[in-house]
């Protein structure tokens, strides 16, 4: 499934991308004035294939979640117990996310796909995948939780493979449902330690320079974080080239996954708005299985963590939004859902000077 969903993906359709930019030509507005938007827009007519590009809606987040062995080196200040926790709220409505996914009329999908203590759904959980209104939970463990990446690898390669595969499934299910946006989201205590992992491993860069402060480490975690991260890297030696070895060394179940999801949104030329530290790691893996899914990514914004620069540089890729987020669950994605929906509505909707009777300079 991996191979063959990696198989279909294939390069920005060029006759559409350049129709798209012919018509902004002659929308009722200064060429150019438009910024970023317009080439955003064209990107997303060379996903689509033809111009105008569907509008991206309905939007729906899924958020990966899982736990981390390496959270017992004390990476993060929190318990591991809040990921399951986390998950009850999801389900709830309760979190920041479900916030902003009101705000946006996305639908949330939370997909367990390795979390360590138990998770209690809460009751009339949703089972209908677009439905903005209730939250759903998907059942898809691997295991519970990955190995500590200083002792061994996180994970084995069937199981990373396992877990990308549930991404991809999780992408098929909801274009399947109709879906006209992805977006990216995470839940996992620690795992911004694997972010970090996974971004010098595929960048090259210097383990403390990837590596953040994730959920606000004081001075002391911070500096095992770094020297975990280096440990981590010089005994995996992690190979770029070989993106499943990398996920199975050093990544988390979340971070495999979200790699699939983003493959599967490529695969069926839909795109996938990425969130912070989390999303940009997976989608450097993504990108090393398949240089072409960069084409349906678009980045939602920049996470404070500094890692995420470093892979949105490597990734070519301008985030849409730096309001200094640094949550994760896919709210700084969410945030930037308008943005994307705006640039695709002024192909559908902005008058030509010709229609509209409007002098050219
Ligand atoms: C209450 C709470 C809600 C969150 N929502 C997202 N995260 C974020 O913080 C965690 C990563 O940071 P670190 O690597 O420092 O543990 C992940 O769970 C991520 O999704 C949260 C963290 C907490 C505590
Ligand atoms: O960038 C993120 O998504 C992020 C940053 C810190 C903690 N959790 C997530």
């Amino acid at each position: 499934m991996l191979e063959t969903t990696i198989a279909a993906i294939r390069p920005l359709d060029e006759p559409a991308m350049a129709a798209a930019r012919e018509l902004h030509g002659r929308l009722t507005k200064p060429a150019g004035s438009l910024g970023a938007l317009e080439e955003l827009s064209v990107r997303l007519a060379g996903l689509a294939g033809h111009c105008p590009p569907p509008l991206p809606a309905p939007a729906a987040v899924a958020i990966f979640a899982g736990d981390h062995g390496v959270h017992a080196q004390g990476v993060s200040p929190w318990p591991q117990e809040v990921t399951a926790q986390m998950i009850g709220n999801f389900l709830a409505g309760g979190a920041v996310v479900n916030a902003f996914a009101r705000q946006a009329g996305a639908a949330v999908t939370v997909v367990d796909v390795g979390v360590a203590t138990p998770v209690s759904a809460a009751p009339g959980d949703g089972t209908a995948p677009l439905d903005p209104a209730s939250p759903r939970l998907v059942n898809a463990t691997v295991r519970p939780g990955t190995r500590d990446l200083t002792v061994t690898a996180a994970l084995t390669r069937d199981e990373a493979r396992a877990a990308v595969e549930t991404g991809i499934r999780v992408a098929d299910d909801l274009v399947a449902a109709g879906a006209g946006i992805l977006l990216t989201g995470d839940m996992g205590i620690g795992n911004t330690t694997p972010a970090a992992a996974l971004i010098a491993a595929f960048t090259g860069a210097d383990a403390a320079a990837a590596t953040g402060r994730g959920t606000g480490v004081d001075d002391p975690t911070y500096a095992r974080k770094v020297d975990v991260v280096r440990a981590a890297l010089e005994r995996h030696r992690p190979d770029p080239a070989d993106p499943l070895g990398v996920l199975a060394a050093v990544g988390g179940l979340e971070h495999a996954a979200l790699a699939g999801l983003i493959l599967g949104a490529a695969a069926r030329r839909v795109p996938v708005l990425l969130d912070g530290v989390i999303a940009v790691s997976a989608a450097l893996a993504a990108a090393a299985f398949a240089p072409d899914a960069v084409g349906a990514m678009v980045a939602g914004h920049r996470s404070a963590e500094p890692g995420a620069t470093l892979a949105l540089r490597r990734l070519g890729l301008d985030p849409l939004i730096d309001l200094g987020l640094r949550l994760g669950e896919g709210t700084g994605a969410l945030l930037a859902l308008p943005v994307v929906s705006g640039a695709v509505r002024v192909l559908h909707e902005v008058a030509t000077f010709d229609s509209a009777g409007v002098a050219e300079k």
